[in-house]
């Protein structure tokens, strides 16, 4: 049966995914695309074999997954598409409602961190789909990720804007791990070989991304609302790596999210070979 991938259907994606689709032959392959929450669902019911999925749906049943490695979606530093767009500093948000994008579950957790763990402050928290003029009628703050943070970025709004990977960077020196290509454990087993071929077909991809920014941005739809070069920037922003100091931050955020109860436990990291 062919591998089910899913594909996040956001401007960070795409460097990769063109790297893959363009190199390597990919018609054994049935893409599925989706956002993060959408994509985490699927991963979590067997309807797709692997995805790059938000990092806390690993922590949250690590017993049924593994990690492809050497490959994420993660910042060192600023990351500049998932944003908390405020009416006030963050140092003011201390119990009110904060707003939360339906299309996220690391993002959405993260921010729960820095908030309770960085400002000790105590919040309420509401999903809504709703844009950001809408939203902040009914809420104090905004989280968005993905395509809609880097649109609603683009706006002049007069509001506080906060960039969570510069704000975890602040507070443990660490980089964030917002996805990792996390691979169901009875599809690696079934689809080993096919796994371990898309495993290293990914890793080429990566590269061959990093050394061509420049003309997948020139050719992708992205351009049309965003620009080429602020893409190109965009990338060099991401760090598609999965290195022993990701981990770390990784280990870190798992550790933190257990604390407050969002994870039952620290899960182990398991990767696939
Ligand atoms: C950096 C990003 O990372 C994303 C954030 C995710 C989340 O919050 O669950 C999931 C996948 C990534 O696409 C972004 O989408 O802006």
């Amino acid at each position: 049966m062919r591998l089910r991938i899913g594909q996040i259907d956001y401007a960070n994606c795409t460097p990769i995914f063109t790297a893959l689709k363009s190199n390597f032959d990919c018609t054994d392959y049935c893409f599925v695309s989706g956002v993060p929450s959408t994509l985490n669902a699927m991963l979590a019911t067997g309807e797709i074999d692997l995805c790059p999925s938000s990092s806390i749906e690993y922590g949250k049943a690590s017993e049924k997954y593994c990690l492809l490695p050497d490959i994420s979606i993660s910042s060192i530093g600023a990351v500049k598409s998932v944003f908390l767009f405020s009416r006030v500093p963050i140092e003011d948000l201390d119990n009110k409602t904060v707003g939360l994008t339906t299309e996220s579950d690391t993002s959405v957790n993260l921010l729960k961190i820095i908030l309770a763990k960085k400002h000790g402050h105590t919040n309420h928290f509401q999903r809504t789909s709703l844009p950001l003029a809408e939203a902040l009628k009914s809420f104090s703050a905004l989280l968005l990720i993905g395509d809609a943070a880097l649109k609603t970025a683009m706006t002049h709004h007069g509001l506080y804007v906060y960039d969570l990977g510069e704000l975890w960077h602040d507070f443990t020196g660490l980089p964030f791990v917002f996805a990792l290509w996390i691979v169901r454990r009875d599809a690696a087993a079934e689809k080993h070989a096919e796994i371990k071929a898309l495993s290293g077909k990914l890793k080429a991809a990566k590269q061959l991304a990093y050394d061509s920014y420049e003309s997948i941005a020139s050719d992708c739809s992205e351009r049309e609302w965003m620009g080429t070069e602020a893409l190109v920037d965009y990338w060099r922003t991401i760090s598609y790596d999965l290195t022993p100091e990701h981990c770390a931050g990784l280990q870190r955020f798992f550790r933190y999210a257990a604390e407050l109860g969002i994870l039952s436990r620290e899960p182990e990291i398991l990767i696939f070979s």
